[in-house]
């Protein structure tokens, strides 16, 4: 089955009131647990890479690494870049394959983002791929920043309609209280922002950082509108947990085929698990 774009499965999502995940990937081993399972799920799945992503491995065997999965997968696949920084760099996505870009433009003024954001949509939609754009700022748990100043980052629903109909995006990352990274206490979600945010804007909307964040708080936000939500923080996790697992308790092995491979079924099992929580599970 070819790629599909984030508008077929967010439609898709939208009228089953589920969410799709979007997993970031690195490497070989975290394309085939993303892949296998969405197969064994029966979920629609999207495999995003991100700027370290693209440092990491580089654009060339990303593409070439998904596009093996997608050869013999039976689910529908989307190849999204994650928070891209430039047009250049969402071109080069699109030419080597993606089916899908973020382009971020939140550190830009409300006007900036929304001619960025539109000239990366002209584009992109031309080549039949979809567009993901951001509004307020996503940052990372680690920022130190108050209550208040968090507040101020978050996405004001005046400007989400404004960004919405002038950017035309096929999907709307916003700012409600998630960030990337490990949350130190529980994160609280502005579910009164996503709840007017939603009624105003028929945009699949996406919610990234969401690894940590409590089950039930992910359920309330489906049920708010979230159609796409990103999970990366939670595979490395995962990932590190297998790896440790196997030095720790078989110091002995030196063959990277058995370290590597639990760490991708530790991958796995969280991924399901996400996948039966978002609700995509069995859609396809
Ligand atoms: O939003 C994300 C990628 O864009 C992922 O966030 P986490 O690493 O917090 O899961
Ligand atoms: O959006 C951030 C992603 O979680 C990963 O970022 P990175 O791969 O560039 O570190
Ligand atoms: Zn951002
Ligand atoms: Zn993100």
């Amino acid at each position: 089955m070819p790629f599909v774009t984030l508008r077929e499965v967010l439609a898709d999502a939208e009228r089953g009131k589920y969410a799709v995940g979007a997993f970031n990937t690195n490497n070989m081993e975290i394309v085939q647990a993303i892949v296998e399972a969405a197969q064994e799920e029966r979920a629609p799945v999207i495999l995003q890479a991100s700027q370290g992503a693209l440092k990491y491995a580089g654009i060339r065997y990303i593409t070439a690494m998904v596009r093996a999965a997608v050869e013999t997968s039976t689910v529908p696949i989307v190849l999204h870049l994650d928070h891209g920084t430039s047009f250049e760099q969402t071109m080069l996505c699109l030419k080597h394959g993606f089916s899908s870009v973020m382009f971020d433009g939140s550190k830009y003024s409300l006007q900036e983002n929304i001619a960025a954001t539109r000239k990366v949509v002209d584009v992109a939609h031309a080549m039949g791929a979809s567009v993901e754009g951001e509004l307020g700022k996503i940052g990372g748990t680690e920022d130190d920043i108050t209550v208040d100043e968090r507040d101020a980052l978050m996405t004001d629903p005046d400007e989400a309609v404004q960004f919405v109909t002038e950017t035309k995006v096929d999907a709307f990352a916003v700012a409600i209280g998630t960030a990337h990274g490990t949350y130190k206490g529980e994160p609280k979600l502005d579910f009164d922002r996503l709840k007017t945010i939603d009624e105003r804007v028929e945009t699949a909307i996406v919610l990234h950082g969401a690894s940590g964040v409590p089950a039930e708080s992910i359920k309330k936000a489906i049920s708010l509108g979230v159609r796409k939500i990103n999970i990366d923080t939670e595979l490395r996790q995962a990932f590190t947990r297998g790896v440790q697992d196997v030095v720790q308790n078989k110091p002995g092995e030196y063959d990277p085929r058995k370290i590597l491979g639990p760490a991708k079924e530790e991958m796995k099992a969280i991924i399901k698990e996400k996948m039966r929580l978002f609700g995509c599970s069995g859609k396809v």
